[in-house]
């Protein structure tokens, strides 16, 4: 049995079509069920639907073989465990600081607002800057609108949520896609099907490129 964790929204959006030309496909429709097993199509394969930030925790703990997961969430998660065989191309943005427009930094310590707080961290350590890091779970472009921090990093696409709040986007720290995580003990002992598995997505990526 292979175990696939996905998280709800457009993870699962885009990775569906992808599982697809596996001849995977869900029994139900994870948006719409309130199960959180979803048995699919092949015998040997169900899906979990977890939170996005949770998808690493289940897949390095080896409650799923196998996961998909924004580089954001991987990098703030941090693993050196995690195989991470695939860059799926998908869910694609970038991670950046962002802050109200023609406001000039102020000189001393900084106020950044974020979910990513371990990146921020080793963002601003590397660049020897002193930051206090305010950890925010969501709408972190209110933080600098109501002088909750001078900064926030968050992922950025179109660019609309920043401008639709005065916040101009600033730093690129990386740019963005979902990856294909796997259980570094599934790797081994299930090889044979997983690599299946990777050659495939591998080959749908490539083709829908
Ligand atoms: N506006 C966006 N455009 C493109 N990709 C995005 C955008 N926002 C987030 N992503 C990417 O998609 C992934 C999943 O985002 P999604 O919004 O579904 O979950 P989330 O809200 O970040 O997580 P949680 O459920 O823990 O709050 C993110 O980790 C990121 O890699
Ligand atoms: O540059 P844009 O195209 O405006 O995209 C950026 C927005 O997308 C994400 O939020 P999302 O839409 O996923 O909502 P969320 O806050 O529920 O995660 C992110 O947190 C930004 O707010």
């Amino acid at each position: 049995m292979l175990t696939i964790a996905l998280s709800k929204g457009r993870i699962l959006d885009d990775t569906l079509p992808l599982l697809e030309q596996a001849g995977i496909v869900p029994t139900e429709n994870p948006e719409k069920s309130r199960k959180l097993i979803i048995p699919t199509t092949r015998d040997d394969v169900r899906l979990l639907i977890v939170r996005a930030t949770d998808v690493p925790t289940y897949v390095e703990l080896g409650a799923a073989d196998v996961g998909v997961a924004g580089k954001d969430v991987l990098l703030e998660y941090g693993s050196h465990s995690l195989y991470e065989p695939l860059d799926l191309q998908i869910a694609k943005c970038k991670l950046m600081t962002a802050g109200p427009v023609g406001v000039p930094e102020p000189r001393g310590r900084l106020r950044v607002a974020t979910k990513f707080v371990n990146v921020a961290r080793r963002y601003y350590a590397e660049q020897g800057r002193q930051v206090e890091v305010i950890k925010l779970y969501g709408s972190m472009e209110l933080a600098p609108l109501v002088g909750l921090a001078d900064k926030i990093i968050d992922v950025v696409d179109t660019g609309n949520t920043l401008r639709a709040n005065g916040l101009e986007p600033q730093e690129i720290i990386a740019h963005i896609s979902s990856r294909l995580i796997v259980n570094r003990a599934s790797m081994k002992m299930k090889h044979a099907e997983l690599k299946l598995l990777i050659d495939t997505l591998e080959q749908a990526v490539e083709t829908r490129c």
